[in-house]
């Protein structure tokens, strides 16, 4: 799914209002009835008190339409408005009078702090103050109203983003943002949902689809991708009957080192799980018999050296070479580094320490093979990269790396992002259980598993996280999030193939 900026969304708007010969007030009423529909197929008459906070602007006219829908409908509706300043949008003073009309009651105006009406905790709150019109933090009273609202017990359902956030710049106020339970959004989500610093603003939300118009969304270039089931169904290759294990790679994990010999163990067996023909393993000498114990489908080479990688030696010709888990940063490891990668051409999957070396090592950043997949978490990228001011900020500078590497980087996190070029890609499975020891582990087998078996560099990265993070909402499903650990997302890789396609269980037929 495609993720537009405000500008985006205003010009789609603007297309659509020309193009459809409609008038901005009529997609408000379109977009508010929709919030409506969603509430009251929910409340069912429910005389629960609503409070609807509305701005001045446009975000605020959806509050009204909700507003006199509801009461229309014989809601417990309360709306105000929070006057901030007299710069009333059009369709906001045609909706004000439209309230008046059909409910023979004016909003209340709020002006400062003395204006907060009194909530109590099973009461509703929508918050409809301001949308993705916002360009300056909102300050004084209003701010306290939001914090006002943040302090309440009560539901908080936030109107297209919780009011305070930028859809696409950074937060300049986190003491003025409204802490939503959801979000209904219209037409694309933002991409202020899927950072750290603003996505805990918007635990949960919705994409309402107001209509903008089809094809002026298809031709735009978005500023981002959401990559969930719908897409990457689209990227699996089905095997073919009179297929044999040669024609799914081999691959090669170069991983480990004393005490680390588990990050091999993870990685060699994730690949596996994800399909890979064959899976070499490199390791120390010391990791031989775990290896050879652990996983009996995987081939081993050892190093000379019993505690740590010193020289990559290897009688086959790789698919793909994952190397990083656990290796450590000795000198001994970066030379080996250095050397695999400028005497080797094939696919890289590059991760954890061996990011680490190439980030303290000028040497192995020059010899970096370009089309790699490089996998930091967020300490590694600020090896990589250098410090950043905030999300966005982090996203322009590992677009430049990855333009100026030619490699394409995945920013794991609660959302991993895969940056290529100008390039993002967002993902939307995973959990905070996976927030454990190995879990990037498996990722990179699962990656490299893809690689071997033909996937090109992007899709095998796309893929990979998003079955990852599949794999782990399953375990999730059963054990919860703390029991989760990093070999149950493997054992769960399987099933999350399967999910793909899974059809939906059917409800029983009624006699
Ligand atoms: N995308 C669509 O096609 C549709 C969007 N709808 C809704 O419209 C809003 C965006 O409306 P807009 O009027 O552009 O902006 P806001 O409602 O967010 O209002 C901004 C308003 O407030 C002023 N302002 C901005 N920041 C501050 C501040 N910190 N303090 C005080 N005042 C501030 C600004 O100057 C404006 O006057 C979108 O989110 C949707 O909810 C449609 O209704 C359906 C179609
Ligand atoms: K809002």
């Amino acid at each position: 799914m495609k993720i537009f900026s405000a500008a985006q969304l205003h010009k789609a708007d603007e297309a659509t209002t020309k193009k459809h010969n409609i008038t901005q007030l009529e997609l408000m009423e379109h977009a508010g009835t929709q919030i409506f529909n969603w509430l009251h197929q929910r409340m069912q008459g429910a005389q629960v008190p609503i409070h609807i906070f509305c701005g001045i602007g446009n975000n605020g006219g959806d509050g009204l339409v909700v507003g006199r829908k509801l009461m229309e409908a014989g809601y417990n509706v309360e709306m105000y408005v929070a006057n901030f300043t007299d710069k009333r949008s059009k369709c906001f003073l045609i909706n004000y009078d439209r309230v008046k009309s059909s409910t023979k009651k004016w909003p209340k105006l709020m002006m400062s702090a003395e204006d907060f009406p009194e909530i109590n905790p099973e009461d509703i709150l929508i918050d409809a103050l301001f949308g993705i019109g916002l360009n300056r933090p909102p300050e004084g009273w209003v701010k306290k109203l939001i914090q006002y609202l943040n302090e309440q017990k009560s539901f908080k359902l936030s109107i297209d983003i919780p009011s305070g956030l930028y859809p696409d710049q950074a937060l300049e106020d986190a003491e003025a943002v409204i802490k939503a339970n959801h979000t209904l959004t219209f037409q694309s989500p933002k991409l202020a949902f899927f950072l750290p610093e603003t996505g805990k603003f918007v635990p949960y939300y919705e994409v309402i689809d107001i209509g903008l118009d089809a094809e002026y969304l298809q031709k735009t270039e978005s500023i981002a991708q959401l990559i969930s089931k719908q897409e990457v169904q689209q990227f699996y290759k089905q095997r073919e009957k009179f297929s044999h294990k040669g024609m799914y790679g081999h691959a090669l994990i170069v991983a480990g080192s004393y005490g680390k010999i588990g990050a091999s163990v993870l990685s060699a067996r994730a690949a596996l799980r994800s399909g890979a023909g064959l899976v070499t393993a490199f390791v120390p000498e010391c990791g031989y018999e775990v290896l050879q114990a652990s996983i009996p489908e995987v081939m081993v080479l050892t190093d000379t050296e019993d505690d740590l990688i010193t020289d990559i030696s290897y009688d086959f010709e790789p698919s793909v070479i994952g190397v990083g888990p656990g290796i450590g940063t000795k000198k001994e490891t970066v030379t080996a580094l250095k050397k695999l990668f400028s005497e080797t051409k094939v696919p890289f999957v590059i991760d954890a320490d061996a990011l680490n070396c190439i980030a303290e090592n000028e040497s192995v950043m020059k010899v970096l093979p370009k089309n790699s997949i490089l996998t930091p978490h967020p300490g590694e990228l600020k090896r990589l990269i250098g410090d950043w001011t905030d999300d966005y900020d982090k996203l322009e500078k590992t677009k430049k790396f990855s333009e100026e590497k030619e490699v394409i980087v995945l920013i794991k996190g609660a959302h991993s992002i895969a940056v290529v070029g100008k390039q993002l890609y967002i993902n939307n499975t995973g959990n905070p259980g996976m927030a454990t020891g190995g879990s990037g582990d498996v990722l990179t087998g699962m990656i490299t598993g893809l690689v071997a078996q033909g996937y090109d560099a992007l899709l095998a990265t796309l893929f990979g996280t998003y079955l990852h993070g599949r794999a782990g909402n399953m375990v999730a499903e059963t054990k919860g999030f703390e029991a989760l650990i990093a070999s149950d997302i493997i054992e769960y890789i399987g099933d999350a193939y399967l999910d793909l396609f899974a059809q939906p269980e059917q409800e029983p037929q009624q006699q």
